[in-house]
């Protein structure tokens, strides 16, 4: 188990005359899917940890107790008995996330597996209503039994350079957390420029994040390899000034197996391996399974499974 990590309190100094290259930054990220050609078994193994380290996502405003309960049975064993045999392995999903009201359902459905619920909260995804209403429904989630709890920021603080409000906020939603553990979503796509980017990304570690995490997938732009490598950059500058091991969560839009290597990928050359395990890195996703269990069975089979064989929920 990783040591959470307890903030640095406020620094700004540690990030204010940081300014992203985004050229470089978008260069970089270009070059990441070449860098690895993952085949075989070794691909198949990417692919199960990619599993292991999911936050298997349902955020519908049409949600239902039925519909948490299906995804809860998927997390528990989420490739199915028969391709786990085939593959020799025993994995279930890193969490399940939800909206407040269905963590209670997730609880239920997942007793006895050991795998964590997590439930978005502040408002989210928007994050725009007043701040006691934010902190009282991530104590109402905590209460409900969510294990982790991934907030939004208010957008404006990042956008107007008011970091020390930013820090604030993000500090009293660690403190309403108790021992569940904090995912700040940076809302990255509303964000506009990788600098800040990385300075908000400072400003939630400072403040006790657990995971810096990019998006809401409500967003019009959601998590992308430019902001993914610039928030690592930012988890190893942490790391660097303070000892401290934040963890990372890429978010929405990642739907297919060639995403799930290519952001594991980015996390090894990054970070290094010691980051891809579920208590530093997780893939936030509502969609993305179906096609990892595809690539898996064709591994397994040497032929493709349609996808209404493998849908999640
Ligand atoms: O936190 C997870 C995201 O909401 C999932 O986004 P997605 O539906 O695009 O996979």
């Amino acid at each position: 188990m990783v040591t959470r990590n307890q903030g640095s309190g406020f620094k700004p100094a540690l990030f204010t005359s940081r300014v992203v290259n985004r050229p470089a930054a978008e260069w970089l990220a270009a070059s990441l899917p070449g860098l690895r050609s993952l085949k075989g078994a070794h691909q198949a193994a990417w692919l199960v940890n990619a599993v292991r380290c999911l936050d298997l996502t349902t955020l519908a405003g049409d949600d239902t107790a039925g519909r948490v309960a299906r995804l809860c049975a998927k997390a528990r064993d989420p490739l199915g008995p028969h391709l786990a045999e085939a593959l020799g392995v025993s994995v279930t999903v890193g969490a399940v996330c939800v909206y407040p009201t269905m963590v209670r359902h997730a609880v239920k459905a997942l007793e006895g597996s050991g795998v964590p619920v997590a439930s978005v909260a502040t408002g989210f995804p928007a994050g725009l209503t007043p701040l006691p209403l934010r902190l009282a429904e991530i104590s109402y989630a905590v209460d409900q039994g969510a294990d982790e709890i991934d907030v939004v920021i208010t957008r404006e603080y990042a956008l107007t350079g008011d970091w020390a409000a930013l820090y604030e906020e993000i500090a009293q939603m660690r403190a309403a957390c108790g021992e569940a553990h904090l995912k700040v979503i940076l809302a990255t796509g509303d964000l506009r420029s990788l600098t800040t980017v990385y300075r908000a990304a400072m400003v939630a570690m400072q403040a006790g994040a657990d995971f810096i995490k990019t998006s809401t997938g409500k967003e019009e732009v959601n998590a992308t390899l430019p902001v993914s490598l610039i928030m690592l950059r930012a988890i190893r500058d942490y790391q660097a000034q303070t000892g401290q091991i934040v963890g990372f969560k890429p978010a929405g839009g990642l739907r297919t197996s060639k995403d799930a290597l290519t952001w594991q990928v980015l996390m090894k050359e990054e970070l290094g391996l010691s980051w891809l395990q579920p208590d530093l890195f997780r893939i936030g996703a509502s969609s993305l399974l179906a096609d990892i269990e595809r690539q898996l069975s064709h591994y397994v089979t040497g032929r493709y499974a349609a996808f209404h064989h493998q849908e999640p929920a």
